[in-house]
Parts: C-alpha cells; structure tokens; sequence
C-alpha cells in the first residue's frame, strides 16, 4: 500500500512539473508595467511598422473578440526594428475591452487601467513557415498593444465600427477590405517591450510584446460598438462580448525595457 501511495504522489508531481513546462508559468502575460522599475534600453531603435490596406480581407467574431484578419501570404504588411531581430508579418488585430470604463485593457501602466487595449499579432516569416508554427515557438510572435483612452471619435475607426453589426454572433465573419491599421498606431513611437504569453488559450510563451507608451482617443459610441457584440453564437442566449481581458500575471525574473526616443 506504501509503494502505490508513493507511485502515486511521484505521479501526480510528475504531471504538475510537466503542465508547468508546457503553461511555461515563467514568462506570461498581461503584466503591470511599473515605469520607474523599467530599464532604459538606448540600442532600442524605432519600430519599423509598414502596412498594405489592401492585404485586409476579413472580420471574424471568434468568441472571444473579434479578430480583423490580413493576407500573410506577402510580405506587404511587416513589422521589424526595435527588439525584433527579423521582419514580422501581420495576422490579425483585435481588442480586449470591459463592461465599464473603469477596466479593459490587459496591460496597465503603473495600475493604470484603460478602457481598452489593441493588439496587432505578428509571426516572424523568416524563421517560421507558418502562423501555426509560430505561434509553439521562442520568438514566434510579435504582439504590438496600444492602449485606447475615451475622448474624441476615431474617425479611422469608424469603417470598422460600422461593419461590427455584420459579426455580432460568434462564428460569423463579414469581408472587410481597405483598412489600414497604421491609423490606429500613435504618433509617438515610444515603447516598452517584454518577453511575454498570449492572454487566451493557448497562452504559449511566444510573444515578444511591444506595448506602445503614448495610447490612442476613440468615442464612447465606438466603445458601445465593442460592447454590442455577442461571445455567443445565433440563436443561444445573449451574452453580450464584454471584458474579455485576461488577469494580470506575475513579473517573475523579466525585466521591462523602455526606449529613450
Ligand atoms: N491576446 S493575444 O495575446 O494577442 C492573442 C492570444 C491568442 C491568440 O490566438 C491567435 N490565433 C490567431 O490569430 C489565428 C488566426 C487565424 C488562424 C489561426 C489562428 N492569435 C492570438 C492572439
Ligand atoms: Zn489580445
């Protein structure tokens, strides 16, 4: 009986170490980023960040925000510069949001919370074939996050609130082409970046985040928008797409670098 109860608890600790290796649980994210704690990296360059309109092709409700989806088939719509050591191409850009204006974004600075916050998800094509491959690998993926403040209307958000009725249920999807999303990038290319996770599943720690410093205004009705959407599909109950942001992970041994532009 000692030997099985044994057996068993070397098992049991044995499949723990092994989900921490896969959920890694060292590197993941959102964060807190606590600016007075951050390193002031001058080998930081400026971003590169060069997008083509016309590789945009789609809106699509996935259930958990919704994701507007480029053609990665070209090399037309890149990032590179800054900490990323090759060129990487754009997949898709969506947000996380709250139910009221007093949380959603995933990162904050300094506890500083925003309404909500952009990610523009990157796969580095140099070293990966695929978005798929990326997404399982070190240095994989290159997330841009920009914070969104309330203020006045973004008027070149305005094309893509206007298309959010058309994928108001979960699965659905609606063509959306001619969008250029360097209009939702701020002025001032200042940034922190870290190694970091995605924030939903599969959470793999892949991502070199890049999180702009200065954030971008949109309306309250465009807020409104986001929150129009649904995480649930035709026909089942409303559920209305609201903070759908993860919960803030441990700092662990990263350290934050800051650029100096
Ligand atoms: N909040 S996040 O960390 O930026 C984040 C988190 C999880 C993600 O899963 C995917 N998958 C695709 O984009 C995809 C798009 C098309 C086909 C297959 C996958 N992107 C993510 C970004
Ligand atoms: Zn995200």
């Amino acid at each position: 009986l000692v030997n099985m109860t044994l057996f068993f608890l070397v098992c049991l600790l044995d499949q723990q170490s092994w989900q921490t290796q896969i959920q890694g649980g060292s590197r993941q994210s959102p964060i807190d980023i606590r600016s007075s704690e951050s390193v002031h990296d001058p080998q930081l360059t400026p971003l590169s960040i060069s997008y083509d309109p016309s590789d945009c092709l789609q809106i699509w409700n996935n259930g958990y925000s919704f994701l507007v989806e480029f053609d990665d088939s070209k090399d037309n719509s890149v990032v590179s510069g800054g900490p990323l050591e090759n060129h990487y191409k754009l997949k898709q850009f969506h947000f996380h949001w709250g139910a009221e204006n007093n949380r959603g974004s995933e990162h904050t600075i300094n506890s500083l919370v925003y309404p909500a916050e952009l990610h523009l998800v990157h796969w580095n094509a140099e070293k990966f074939r695929t978005f798929d491959e990326a997404i399982f690998s070190e240095n994989g993926l290159a997330v841009i996050g920009v914070f969104l403040k309330l203020g006045r209307k973004h008027d070149g958000l305005q094309k893509l609130v206007n298309a959010l009725p058309a994928v108001k249920y979960k699965d659905s999807t609606v063509e959306f082409s001619n969008f250029n999303p360097s209009c939702m990038i701020p002025s001032c290319l200042d940034y922190w970046t870290y190694p970091g996770s995605l924030t939903t599943p599969p959470q793999t720690e892949s991502v070199t985040w890049v999180i702009m410093k200065k954030p971008i205004e949109f309306g309250d009705d465009q807020l409104s928008a986001f929150r129009s959407l649904l995480f649930t599909p035709f026909g089942e109950k409303l559920e209305n797409m609201v903070d759908n942001f993860r919960q803030q992970q441990p700092l662990m041994n990263r350290v934050v670098r800051a650029t100096i532009l």
